[in-house]
């Protein structure tokens, strides 16, 4: 036993409903469903302070810019304030033409009554009125059996048709949710929602919206599918009533149940942005739109650029996000790690402008989402060779020559591994400029003169040894070998490679020699400079420099 107690004593499994012919799992979503939004009612019921009206409209104009068309804007008869918005929604004009505003209410007389008042004057507006109907509901909450709470969504569902026709300046739309539909009894459910239908008798021009919520999330998603495809199936006037999915995430999986539920016909999706919400949150509409996205199916929503939308939500909701939190959270394109980094290296590498999305690792461009490429690789002590030179080529277009990388990352290694510590491309380079740029001693080149006749080279450079200036003169086939044949100590060149550093009148080039000293290990050095030899000659210095330390080390170590 794991825990203390048998579960099987207190809780009872989920009793899937018989559809062994469900055809949902052979189905591809290809489109994007109706979106709504209820981050202004079941997302604003779930914070510890509610939305003020400053927040509900910032919320409310960042849903229409997102391209939210149906937005639930409250419950104006649970509270002042929502009711005031949503008259200041329809007196001040804020609401754009293709939008619809929805409200939700109890199926109660008065409440019903005071969601009208709220709503006068709307150019159209969705009246959405819910009652629990499953058993354990029945029981506690409302303490009636099936027909009592059938009853309760008929005769709620006729004073809404009554008020609605009292007021025919408004385009009334209607939804009915058997709110804990998921634990309802699947006939039962059907059997409310035809009652509802025959209430309000939708037509294919003028449906019913029938909201299927998994109020608390019971099940694997794929019962939740099935319930849906039943649903579908059974109930009356198919073509004349929408099926709304409405998940919470209690067991973390309201992405998944939505998708499935879309895939056994589902036509509209209830939700809230980054997953806000009752308890662990309503299905994250972001999530499964970006999911869409990501398939190559346009979301008919507009994140492209996600942070603003997000700081608006986390402003209004006082709610951040979280790190990992799918495409938004601040992780959720950042690699630490080496194997990873050296893959979306070589992925951006290879990605051509044009091409399918290829990069490894990284389901989404992050330009598609208004993220630039800095966070996608950030280095501590996982990270390798790929993530330091990403992280240099990207910042400060430095290409280091592939063994350099290996040399350096070592450097960086003993660095992270020291300070236990992320380190930043700034500080990277920090490292990089002590470890090579700077490296000046013993042998500091101060200047140089060079004449060049037939192929020969004739180099004089200045170089501050200690406290003195000197003079070395030497002379080769090019202005390298003249200067290696200059110095003081035989020095062997392995490798030269060099590049440009931006464009125009300032670009500048960056030179990588590796050289060694008799019987030592390789050494690389870097120089950059404006002009190309300069350049060369300060990374063989640097070369040199960290060569003559390493020998020095050895020898004080011998
Ligand atoms: C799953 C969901 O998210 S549903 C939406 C939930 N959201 C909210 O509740 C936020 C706003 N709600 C409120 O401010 C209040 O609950 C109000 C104003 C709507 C109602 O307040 P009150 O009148 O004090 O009632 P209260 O909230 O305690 O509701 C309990 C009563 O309503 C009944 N009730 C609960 N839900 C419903 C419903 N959907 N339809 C009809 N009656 C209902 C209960 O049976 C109970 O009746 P009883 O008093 O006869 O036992
Ligand atoms: C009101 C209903 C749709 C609801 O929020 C739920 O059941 O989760
Ligand atoms: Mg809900």
């Amino acid at each position: 036993m794991s825990m203390l107690k048998d579960p099987s004593n207190k809780y009872r499994a989920f009793t899937p409903i018989n559809i062994p012919d469900r055809t949902w799992p052979d189905k591809i979503i290809d489109q994007a469903p109706i979106w709504l939004s209820t981050d202004l009612r079941d997302g604003n019921q779930s914070l510890i302070e509610p939305m003020d009206a400053e927040k509900k409209m910032r919320f409310f104009k960042c849903l229409v810019d997102v391209g939210l068309r149906e937005i639930e804007v409250g419950f104006p008869s649970a509270s002042q304030t929502d009711f005031d918005f949503v008259r200041e929604l329809i007196e001040g004009g804020h609401i754009p033409d293709d939008v619809t505003i929805q409200v939700l209410t109890q199926a109660r007389d008065d409440l019903i009554e005071r969601t009208f008042e709220s709503l006068k004057g709307a150019k159209k507006a969705i009246v959405h009125y819910y009652n629990a109907c499953a058993p354990s509901f029945r029981k506690i909450v409302f303490n009636q059996d099936k027909a009592g709470v059938k009853a309760i969504a008929v005769s709620a569902g006729a004073t809404i048709k009554r008020l609605a026709d009292a007021a025919p300046d408004t385009a009334w739309g209607f939804e009915y949710s058997p709110e804990v539909f998921s634990s309802t009894e699947i006939d039962f459910a059907v059997e409310v929602c035809n009652a509802v239908i025959a209430v309000f008798q939708p037509t294919p021009a003028n449906k019913l919206i029938l909201n299927l919520p998994a109020t608390i999330e019971n099940a694997t998603p794929n019962n939740y599918a099935d319930q849906i495809e039943w649903f579908g199936r059974h109930v009356d006037k198919r073509d004349s009533v929408l099926i709304s999915l409405h998940t919470h995430n209690d067991r973390g999986t309201g992405v998944a149940a939505t998708e499935l539920g879309l895939m056994a016909g589902a036509d509209r999706v209830e939700g809230c942005l980054f997953g806000n919400g009752e308890r662990t949150g309503n299905v994250c509409l972001v999530t499964v739109a970006l999911n869409l996205y990501t398939q190559g199916i346009d979301p008919l929503l507009d994140f492209s650029d996600i942070d603003a939308v997000r700081k608006v939500v986390e402003d209004c909701n006082q709610i951040p996000v979280h790190p990992r939190h799918p495409y938004v959270g601040d992780l959720v394109h950042t690699a630490f790690s080496g194997s990873h980094q050296d893959a979306i290296r070589k992925g951006f590498a290879q990605q051509k402008e044009g091409q399918v999305w290829e990069v490894p690792y990284l389901p989404i461009d992050p330009a598609d989402i208004g993220r630039d490429y800095e966070a996608v690789i950030r280095v501590n002590s996982q990270s390798g060779k790929g993530g330091i030179t990403f992280l240099l080529e990207q910042e400060y277009g430095i290409n280091l020559p592939r063994r350099m990388q290996i040399e350096f990352s070592q450097v960086v290694q003993g660095e992270t591994d020291r300070l236990g510590l992320e380190m930043t491309a700034g500080q990277i380079h920090g490292l990089l400029e002590r470890e090579y740029l700077q490296a000046n001693a013993p042998y500091e080149l101060k200047g140089h003169r060079l004449q060049e006749e037939n192929g020969d080279s004739n180099v004089e450079v200045q170089v501050q040894v200690g406290g003195q200036l000197e003079s070395w003169r030497g002379a080769g086939k090019g202005p390298l070998e003249a200067l290696v044949s200059s110095l003081p100590v035989s020095v062997e060149i392995m490798d030269y490679q060099e590049h440009a550093i931006g464009g125009g009148a300032n670009a500048k080039a960056a030179s990588y020699i590796e050289i060694r000293l008799d019987g030592q290990r390789p050494l690389h050095g870097i120089g950059i400079d404006a002009n190309i030899t300069t350049a060369s000659f300060r990374a063989l210095f640097s070369a040199l420099n960290r060569a003559v330390k390493q020998a020095d080390g050895k020898t004080q170590a011998a």
